[in-house]
């Protein structure tokens, strides 16, 4: 779905992302991990069209997204979101969705003063897929909340919710389960694979080891902006450059 080539972003003499050539699979978990500082979040501003690589190449579906900028990666499909969600925390949850997916309409200040037929629609339509996507992420019942008194972990579903604004077909998730307990790790683990199951792709950055290792279908390992290691998470807790950069000896196979 998404093939990345010689991939490469250098900011002053320090190269975040170097030389890393990899693919995205359709319908599958893709996870990138690695240290603190490895290019993770560098590497999806590349491929969000955020930051424009030093060299390399990026395809979506076969269409050179090299040089796109991030509303035009958005709309092919491509999806993304960020370690913290910024939300208008004194509008309610809902509000917060509508003005996600007002983004994407096409009304303009004319429609507004005027109350045209096509703004009144597009606001129906609005609500109609806020409502959906909260659904979606199982938070109908706190649509009426105010979002800054919301928790972490509805944080977190609420990011998920606004990342299906443009009907993606990728989401890149950038770990989407910071700062929650075990147990609702769990939970926002099985929202990730129902993403899946309805036919979106994932890519997420993540450090929680255990959660990647039980979801990822193949993992990304980044170590100083290069790709030390690629495989299913069997073959990745085997890999002796990845034991000795990153999970250390207690994480190998027994
Ligand atoms: N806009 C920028 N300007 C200069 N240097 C940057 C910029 N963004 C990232 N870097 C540097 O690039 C390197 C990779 O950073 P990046 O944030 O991609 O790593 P990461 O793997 O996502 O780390 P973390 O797990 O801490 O989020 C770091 O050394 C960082 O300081």
């Amino acid at each position: 779905m998404l093939e990345i080539r010689h991939l490469t972003k250098r900011f002053g003499g320090l190269a975040a992302v170097n030389d890393v050539s990899t693919t995205v699979e359709r319908g599958k978990v893709n996870a990138i991990i690695g240290p603190n500082g490895a290019g993770k979040t560098t590497f999806f501003n590349l491929i969000s069209g955020v930051h424009k690589p030093s060299a390399g190449q990026i395809l979506f579906e076969g269409t050179d997204v090299t040089q796109m900028r991030p509303d035009q990666v958005a709309c092919l499909g491509v999806s993304r979101t960020f370690q913290t969600t910024a939300l208008f925390d004194m509008a309610t949850v809902l509000d917060n969705l509508i003005v996600g997916h007002r983004l994407r309409t096409r009304s303009n200040l004319w429609d507004v003063i005027t109350g045209s037929a096509r703004l009144k629609a597009e606001e129906r339509l609005c609500r109609e897929k806020a409502r959906a996507a909260l659904d979606f992420v199982g938070l109908s019942h706190i649509g009426h909340r105010m979002a800054g008194d919301i928790s972490q972990e509805e944080r977190k579903r609420v990011a998920f919710a606004l990342a299906l604004a443009t009907d993606p077909k990728l989401v890149l998730l950038d770990e989407p389960a910071g700062g929650v307990n075990p147990d609702e790790t769990m939970g926002l683990a099985e929202l990730i694979r129902k993403f899946v199951r309805h036919g979106i792709t994932v890519c997420l950055i993540e450090h929680k080891m255990n959660m990647i290792m039980s979801l990822a279908d193949k993992i990304l390992v980044l170590n100083y902006g290069e790709k030390i290691a690629e495989g299913t998470p069997a073959e990745i807790r085997r890999t002796p450059a990845v034991i000795d950069a990153y999970l250390g000896a207690e994480h190998a196979d027994a």
